[in-house]
Parts: C-alpha cells; sequence; structure tokens
C-alpha cells in the first residue's frame, strides 16, 4: 500500500501552518511534506514532527522570490551565490527534520537557451554533492507550463536525460502525476519506465488539481501500480482540497494508517 504524506502547503489551510501537523496526523496521515518551512524556526518544525510521531517525506529548497513571481533560482544568470546559499540554508532544516529528500525548482527561464541550461545543470551537480554528504536524495521535478508559464524545467523526458547523464545515485525525479498527465499522458507506461529513477510521486486530480477521486485519472489502479511495481516511497497528496480538507478524505479511506 503506498505510503502517503499529505502537503501541508495545500491540506489543512484550515490550520495554522504549525497546527497542520497535529490536524495531518489526527486524520491518518503518518508522513508530510510541503513546498517551504523557511517562515519558521527549524526547532519549531522538528517539534512540530515529534510532537505527532510525524515523518518528513519532502520539502523544497528556498524560491527566491515567491512573492515577486518567482519560481526558483537554479537556471537563473547571476543568482549561483544566492543558490549556494539556499542549498545551505535548507539543509539546516533538512538536519532539523531528518528529511532524507529535497526539491529545488529550476526558475523561470527559456529551456533553449544554453546558458540557462548550463546554470542549471552545474546547479544540480553542486547540491548533489552537497545533499550526498548528508545522505540526502535531490529531487527534479518537470512541472507544466499551464500552472507555471515559462518553466524551465517542463519536460519529463529532458529531466530523465539530465539524471542519466549526470550519473549521481542521489539525483532523481520527481514524478508528480498530476504535472506528467498534463504535459505528456502515458502516466502508467510512464511509472514503469521511470520508477527506477524516480525519488518521489506526487498526485492530484485533473484537471482541478484537487482530491485524487476522480476525473481525468484511475488513481485505484495506479496505487495499486504503484504496489505491483514495489515502489517503497512516499506519495505526496499535493492537491488543494474542493472543500474542507478532513471532509474530503474519503478516497484516502482504504489507505488509512493505522494510528493508535
Ligand atoms: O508540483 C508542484 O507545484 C510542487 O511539487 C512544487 O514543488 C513547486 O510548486
Ligand atoms: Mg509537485
Amino acid at each position: 500500500m503506498p505510503r502517503f504524506a499529505a502537503n501541508l502547503s495545500m491540506m489543512f489551510n484550515e490550520w495554522s501552518f504549525l497546527d497542520r501537523f497535529k490536524a495531518a496526523a489526527d486524520a491518518g496521515f503518518d508522513a508530510v511534506e510541503y513546498l517551504f518551512p523557511y517562515e519558521h524556526a527549524p526547532e519549531d518544525v522538528a517539534r512540530a514532527l515529534s510532537d505527532n510521531g510525524l515523518t518528513q517525506a519532502l520539502f523544497n529548497c528556498p524560491p527566491g522570490d515567491w512573492g515577486k513571481g518567482e519560481r526558483g533560482i537554479a537556471a537563473l544568470a547571476d543568482r549561483q551565490e544566492e543558490f549556494r546559499e539556499s542549498i545551505a540554508t535548507a539543509l539546516r532544516y533538512a538536519e532539523a527534520t531528518g528529511v532524507k529528500r529535497l526539491h529545488f525548482m529550476s526558475g523561470l527561464a527559456d529551456p533553449a537557451d544554453p546558458v540557462a541550461a548550463a546554470r542549471y545543470r552545474d546547479a544540480v551537480a553542486f547540491a548533489a554533492d552537497r545533499l550526498g554528504e548528508k545522505g540526502i536524495d535531490l529531487m527534479l521535478e518537470p512541472i507544466n507550463g499551464r500552472d507555471m508559464p515559462g518553466y524551465f524545467l517542463n519536460d519529463f523526458g529532458r529531466a530523465v536525460a539530465l539524471i542519466e547523464a549526470l550519473g549521481r545515485p542521489n539525483v532523481k525525479l520527481q514524478f508528480d502525476i498530476y504535472h506528467r498527465q498534463i504535459m505528456h499522458g502515458d502516466v502508467t507506461m510512464a511509472l514503469r519506465a521511470l520508477l527506477p529513477v524516480t525519488g518521489h510521486i506526487q498526485i492530484a486530480s485533473v484537471p482541478s488539481r484537487n482530491e485524487p477521486d476522480g476525473e481525468e485519472l484511475n488513481y485505484p489502479f495506479l496505487f495499486a501500480e504503484l504496489d505491483r511495481l514495489g515502489y517503497a516511497g512516499f506519495v505526496g497528496c499535493e492537491y488543494r482540497p474542493r472543500g474542507g480538507t478532513v471532509e474530503g478524505l474519503g478516497w484516502f479511506a482504504p489507505y488509512r494508517a493505522r494510528r493508535a
């Protein structure tokens, strides 16, 4: 059975960030993920995890100035120093939370620009080395251009080609099924082909990005397929509930972990 991680950036928004951990545990999750923890001290995040018996599945490195529209800085010109600092910051939170995988966003840049491509590749190699020293995997996540117009890493094939070209065992694919379906479709065959390089999976219905309980994709089939493939990682529930988060957890009932 897949091990689900509640995404606290999208789910449980009825609670303040640090209270979402308890809400997720009460709902039956034993792992959480989110975009960014950086508005909170590392020790406060660590306490929210340990108080509620939760495992930190994943979070993102700082993305540049999110409020001004930045979506990562890895492929951007003249941001190398800030990028390196962002990795150091993320590693401080990784040490506090015990997370074993981190994702950093590529940024908004033309994928055909050779300078952006070289910067991104250098950034991945640099971060892979820093994370590898701590036993942490680096996730590369292709994101669809409808949700994030102008995003550099907007193609699964390109992400996998880079992972294979770099040949570093701790650089892996973040396979967000929602993005995959919008960008390329053929989800099941892609899971079968790419599972060896996949380090994290995320889910949502398509096209609404709500609960994974209908619309274009048959999630019960895909969850069974992950079991058939022997996927042992986390499945991040990165969806926006249609209404109340708890009220929308009907899809989760058959998979809910038994909690004391
Ligand atoms: O799919 C997404 O949007 C996220 O996983 C992410 O990291 C960037 O927004
Ligand atoms: Mg995602």
